[in-house]
């Protein structure tokens, strides 16, 4: 059964919010500042009534043309690579100096898809995405241009906003493009299309009124923001996709308003995210844990501490996915181990405190973070 839109959109805590190339560049290149400035005014406002915004922004290709006096969009990869490169830092420095007018601190979050399908970078870029959200830091994150062509070429931030919606187990993913949503038909092909206003992610109407694969939209448009719609679905998130053009768009979805269109993850949310995690889990390695651990994972949902391990079996790294067994032998969950087999080995039965003067360092306190295991 499906939540209803404005208490999901009121409830969400997580946000990933994406804008995308077509609000950011102004016509010949170079970057819509006003509206970088709203935004940003709308995500310090959200950023005080204790949600954690997550910024993806495209426009560093838009930036580096406006830097580098290009009126046209090149088409060579070679030439939109150096634009972007020229331009990322111009385009982070413009949400950098207005977030720090609203005293908020920014970091600049590069990524490819390829990082989020490795199970250690996977891991690094979890973890660091985590810290920097408890630390009240607004992280800005786009594609890393110049060690990817495909991405750069069809011009697709939409999939790496569900990947980060994935990785953060977000609550809402709002992406902001210059239409008011998703219509019956492409609006500028029918202006006569009316506007979708909610749906299920999964539903293949929805892709078919996003153009098929092979039409003049089957590449990037809507089609890619449905399509990462329902892959941010895969792990719970609901999906708002409106217009950047709207006044106080943001916050007026903050407010429960119906802007744009809305698609349900289409199940239940925490049944959504352990089906997720599970079907991450490729097992590598098992950990035996005490009575005690066991109870605790089991019956309060916590995380694992190296205490709690008492043997270990197998060669996993760090990042990949391990079973643990309590002494009956019985498995108790699976989770995303935060040190290599040989330092699980060093740090069993050992207190978090001890860690770093075992290991010489600290990563985490937890073996496995609460957040990285489903209870099986
Ligand atoms: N069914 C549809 N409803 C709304 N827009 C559509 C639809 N099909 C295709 N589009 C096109 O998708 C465009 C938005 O995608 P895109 O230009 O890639 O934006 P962005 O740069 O924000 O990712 C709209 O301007 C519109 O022309
Ligand atoms: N990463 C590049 C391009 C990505 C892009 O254009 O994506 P989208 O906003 O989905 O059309 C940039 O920052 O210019």
């Amino acid at each position: 059964m499906n939540a209803n839109r404005s208490d999901c959109q009121r409830a969400a805590r997580r946000w990933v919010v994406k804008v995308g190339s077509s609000l950011l560049t102004r016509t010949g290149g170079g970057l819509a500042l006003d509206a970088i400035g709203e935004w940003v005014r709308q995500l310090a406002e959200l950023a005080g009534e204790e949600v954690e915004p997550i910024l993806v922004s495209s426009g560093a290709v838009a930036a580096g043309m406006g830097r580098l006096g290009w009126r046209e969009r090149p088409s060579a990869i070679h030439d939109l690579q150096a634009a972007a490169a020229v331009g990322q830092s111009g385009l982070v420095e413009a949400y950098e100096d207005r977030l720090a007018s609203h005293g908020l601190l920014s970091a600049q979050v590069l990524l490819t898809h390829d990082d989020l399908s490795d199970r250690r970078r996977y891991l690094n870029a979890r973890n660091t995405l985590r810290t920097l959200l408890e630390l009240g830091v607004i992280p800005i994150v786009n594609e890393n241009d110049t060690v990817v062509t495909e991405e750069i070429r069809f011009g697709d931030n939409d999939t790496l906003a569900a990947l980060v919606a994935n990785l953060v187990e977000a609550d809402l993913l709002v992406i902001l493009t210059d239409s008011e949503g998703v219509f019956e038909a492409d609006p500028r092909v029918d202006p006569h299309a009316s506007l979708i206003r909610e749906g299920e992610a999964s539903d293949p109407a929805m892709l078919r009124v996003a153009g098929g694969a092979g039409s003049a939209v089957g590449t990037g448009g809507m089609r890619t923001k449905i399509l990462a719609a329902r892959r941010a679905a895969g792990s719970g998130t609901a999906t708002v996709i409106a217009s950047g053009y709207e006044e106080d768009g943001i916050l007026r979805l903050r407010r429960g308003q119906q802007l744009g269109t809305f698609l349900h993850p289409g199940r239940d949310v925490l049944a959504a995210r352990k089906q997720w995690l599970a079907n991450q889990l490729q097992v590598h390695g098992r950990l035996h844990v005490d009575a005690g651990a066991a109870r605790v994972i089991r019956e309060e949902g916590r995380s694992l501490l190296p205490v709690g391990v008492t043997a270990v079996e197998g060669d996993f790294r760090r990042g990949e996915v391990v079973s643990c067994v309590d002494p009956q032998g019985r498995e108790v969950c699976r989770g995303l181990v935060n040190y290599p087999a040989h330092e699980v080995r060093r740090i069993k039965g050992v207190a978090s405190s001890r860690i770093s003067e075992v290991l010489g360092y600290l990563d985490t306190e937890e073996l496995i973070h609460r957040d990285d295991l489903a209870t099986v």
